[in-house]
């Protein structure tokens, strides 16, 4: 099959490839864009890590990666032979210059010389400089070669900076993709067709008429194989310094002046900067922290975040914030987020709910329009609006809804972040990859709220496994006459 979107040869070069980033997610994206046509037959993927495997033992790996993360439609055992044979492996200690740097060039040599690298950084963040400066000692870095960072650029704004500025050393800007997964989420590029490609909407998103905005995005897992990392970081730095701020950033920007990568980047990075700093003193105000004890989810036991971890520890696997955004657009309309390890349901949300209506017609309404776009799962749209309720005597109202969805006309399943993601670099199309500024920018506004927490200025809250959150959180949103979504399962 091939298809206009099909990109220009490449390979793709992989640090990290034995990780469970690689296995998950990687190698299936770059699968499903052969399966749809958009992988050249040129195009080669080469794995690198420490561990001492040869191309077999490698491809082996590859393999029963694809088996187990692919959905069963999407399996095809001739296509996924096809797909391993263009994987190669080489083994290399990504810090140290006399690892087996020679042997990557060689394998990139069998390339024309204008064949497009993308160097993909599936690592902790400790090693991009040292794998920047290595790739460039072995004159490895062409004027054709991309990078990608994976998340998190730093834990805090002095060691984003430090990244950027290691990394900076060797790539231009321009060649430099910071992986956002959100932004790859189709349904995330939804906020910015809802609105600017609809005058309805377009015409009532503002302060004027919305009362707040609700940004979720709540799972049900725990920290799984990952306590080492998640607990040096916690909720905030995992999901709200990144993830949740651009899709913060894509509601509250105004209309960028084309979709052009730096159009889009500029308007979001307005937004970041005009956020409303929360002050240190501030922070137990404007901020909910808290760790889920023990408790019950799809009807079975799940222990508490201490007794996963097996030791005693201060980081959040719950937070939520309030951020105002100091636009003439949204002067002090609320903007909520929150972040959950652990909840009662897996879905990513945004919910607008729009102030009441003034009208004195029906003596009140059963409720303010509200528009929920459900990022995930059930990706689409519900818009909960005033009717009349036809049973009742007089003029009574009653609530209706109507519902879209994001899913794909032909009926195919909505492709995973990744692979947009992951060929973009390749194309070069940086839309959806953050510029450094707005990394910067994120991290500043959350660097008080990271601070005060160290040092215990706001208390850290408790939540049952299961549940959506601490109790703290509702009183919270209550402060602004505002309430959570909860019914996320309907
Ligand atoms: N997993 C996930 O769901 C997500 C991960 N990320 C980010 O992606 C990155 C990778 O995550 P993940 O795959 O989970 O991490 P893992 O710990 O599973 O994998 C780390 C990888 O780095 C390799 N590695 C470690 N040290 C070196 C070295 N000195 N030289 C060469 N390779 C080395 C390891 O292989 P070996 O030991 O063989 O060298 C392994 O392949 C991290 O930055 C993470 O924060 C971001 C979002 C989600
Ligand atoms: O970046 C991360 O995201 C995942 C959640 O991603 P989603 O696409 O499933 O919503 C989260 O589990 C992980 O802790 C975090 O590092």
């Amino acid at each position: 099959m091939s298809d206009s979107q099909q990109t220009a040869p490449f390979d793709y070069i992989i640090f990290g490839a034995t990780g469970d980033l690689m296995m998950r997610k990687l190698i299936p994206a770059l699968y499903n864009q052969l399966r749809v046509g958009h992988v050249p037959e040129e195009a080669r993927i080469i794995g690198s890590a420490r561990s001492k495997l040869d191309n077999e033992e490698y491809r082996q790996r590859a393999r029963e990666a694809l088996n187990r993360f692919l959905p069963d439609a999407h399996k095809d055992a001739d296509l996924i032979e096809r797909f391993l044979k263009k994987i190669q492996y080489i083994a290399i200690d990504s810090t140290k210059y006399e690892s087996n740097w020679g042997g990557l060039k060689e394998i990139l040599a069998q390339s024309p010389d204008d064949r497009i690298r993308v160097f993909y950084y599936s690592t902790a963040p400790q090693l991009f400089e040292a794998i920047s400066e290595n790739l460039h000692a072995h004159g490895l870095i062409t004027k054709q070669s991309r990078v990608v960072l994976e998340k998190p650029i730093g834990t805090n704004s002095e060691t984003a900076r430090a990244i950027n500025d290691g990394v900076s050393r060797f790539f231009e800007e321009g060649q430099i993709f910071r992986i956002d997964h959100y932004l790859g989420k189709e349904t995330v590029q939804d906020i910015i067709a809802l609105r600017f490609a609809n005058p309805l909407l377009q015409a009532v998103w503002s302060g004027e008429y919305i009362k707040s905005i609700q940004i979720t995005a709540a799972e049900t897992v725990g920290v799984e194989g990952r306590a080492a990392y998640y607990d040096t970081s916690g909720a905030l730095r995992d999901m709200i310094q990144n993830h949740l701020l651009q899709v913060l950033s894509l509601c509250a920007m105004e209309a960028p002046s084309s979709l052009e990568a730096d159009a889009i980047r500029d308007a979001k990075v307005n937004v970041l900067k005009a956020l409303r700093p929360i002050p240190e003193e501030a922070v137990s105000a404007e901020t909910v922290r808290a760790q889920y004890v023990q408790g019950t989810l799809n009807g079975e036991k799940v222990p508490g975040y201490l007794e996963e971890l097996g030791e005693e520890s201060h980081t959040e696997t719950y937070a939520a914030m309030r951020a105002y955004v100091d636009t003439p657009r949204w002067k002090n309309t609320p903007f909520y987020i929150r972040t959950a390890k652990r909840s009662a349901h897996k879905l990513s949300e945004v919910v607008v709910t729009f102030k009441e209506g003034t009208s004195k017609l029906f003596g009140g309404t059963p409720g303010a329009d509200r528009l929920v776009i459900r990022l995930q799962p059930n990706e689409g749209f519900g818009l909960s609006i005033n009717v009349k309720n036809p049973s009742a005597a007089g003029f009574g109202l009653q609530r209706t809804a109507l519902d879209g969805r994001f899913a794909p006309a032909d009926g195919s399943l909505i492709p995973d972040s990744y692979e947009r993601l992951m060929l973009d670099a390749v194309r070069g199309y940086p839309a959806l990859f953050i510029r450094r500024d707005e990394v910067e920018a994120a991290w500043a506004w959350v660097e008080p709220t990271l601070n005060a927490w160290a040092a215990d200025k706001a208390p850290m809250e408790h939540y049952a496994a299961g549940t959506y959150g601490p109790e703290q959180a509702r009183q919270f949103t209550a402060q602004t006459g505002d309430q959570w979504h909860e019914d996320m399962a309907d």
